[in-house]
């Protein structure tokens, strides 16, 4: 387990400002409930369990700034972790960089965390952490697939049947997960140079020619994309009050 008797200290950013379309009509997705609570205060409590990590930055959605932080102060949080609350943009890189611009100086590794991966144990975070404190510039964690992939010609119209192109060999591909772990220069480098659209961190700094490495993800830090989601998201919950003896 890390703690925080090194030199190295870690901040996260917590990218919250999606609307979360794929889960249907509603508040923006962070801001929906699992079991009562938002699903942003669980994620800022996954990561705010980890001993290591002594500041959390917020990404909110564009006009609930206000809103996450009248959240933050309502809900018990550890008190030896600080919270900065910025508002997000129009892609979830943007509000990446957003909420790196609000990054104060003396944070030498930082993670990004999807609010939308509500449920990561704390044990991923950790480890995810060290690598980075162990040297890896860029760190993910990620599952191997359950499925069998094809890479295929996308339909021009939905639902058309689309031609298989290809069969990836499924023992070299991995289903990545945040948090993403960075050493914070190369993040930062990163950001200010990978203009492409990208749909995680660690891909930006494989544009920059760095090495990214994978440790182990876990299943219950999967994404809530699709309603089916919460009701997984919900059932792991209560597993855990049951096994907490609640
Ligand atoms: N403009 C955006 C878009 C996404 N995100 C965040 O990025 C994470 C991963 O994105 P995803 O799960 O795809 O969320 P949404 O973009 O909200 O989902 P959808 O595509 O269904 O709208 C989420 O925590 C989401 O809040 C963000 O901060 N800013
Ligand atoms: C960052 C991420 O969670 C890693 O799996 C994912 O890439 C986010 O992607 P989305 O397109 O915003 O769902």
């Amino acid at each position: 387990m890390s703690d925080d008797s090194r030199p190295s200290r870690t901040a996260a950013v917590i990218p919250a400002a999606g609307r979360g379309v794929r889960l249907g009509p509603g508040a923006p997705k962070a801001l929906r409930t699992l079991n009562g609570t938002p699903m942003l205060i669980h994620a800022v409590r996954a990561l705010a369990a980890s001993r290591a990590v002594s500041l959390v930055v917020v990404v909110a959605p564009p006009d609930g700034a206000a809103e996450v932080k009248s959240l933050l102060d309502a809900h018990a949080l550890p008190e030896r972790t600080d919270f900065l609350v910025v508002p997000g943009g129009a892609s979830r890189q943007e509000s990446v960089r957003l909420g790196l611009d609000a990054l104060p100086p003396g944070y030498d590794v930082v993670l990004v965390h999807d609010a939308a991966r509500p449920l990561v144990p704390v044990d991923t975070v950790d480890a995810v952490i060290e690598a980075v404190r162990a040297g890896a510039k860029a760190v993910v964690p990620a599952l191997p697939l359950a499925d069998t992939v094809k890479e295929v010609e996308p339909a021009r119209t939905p639902g058309e049947p689309e031609p298989v192109l290809a069969t990836p060999e499924r023992s070299r591909l991995r289903a990545v997960q945040t948090p993403q772990g960075f050493d914070r220069d190369t993040l930062l480098r990163a950001h200010e140079t990978v203009t492409d659209n990208v749909t995680d961190d660690a891909s930006m700094v494989e544009q920059l020619g760095e090495p990214v490495v994978v440790v182990p993800g876990h299943e219950e830090a999967f994404k809530v994309t699709r309603p089916l989601d919460l009701v997984l998201a919900e059932a792991v919950l209560a597993r855990r009050r049951l096994n907490d003896g609640f």
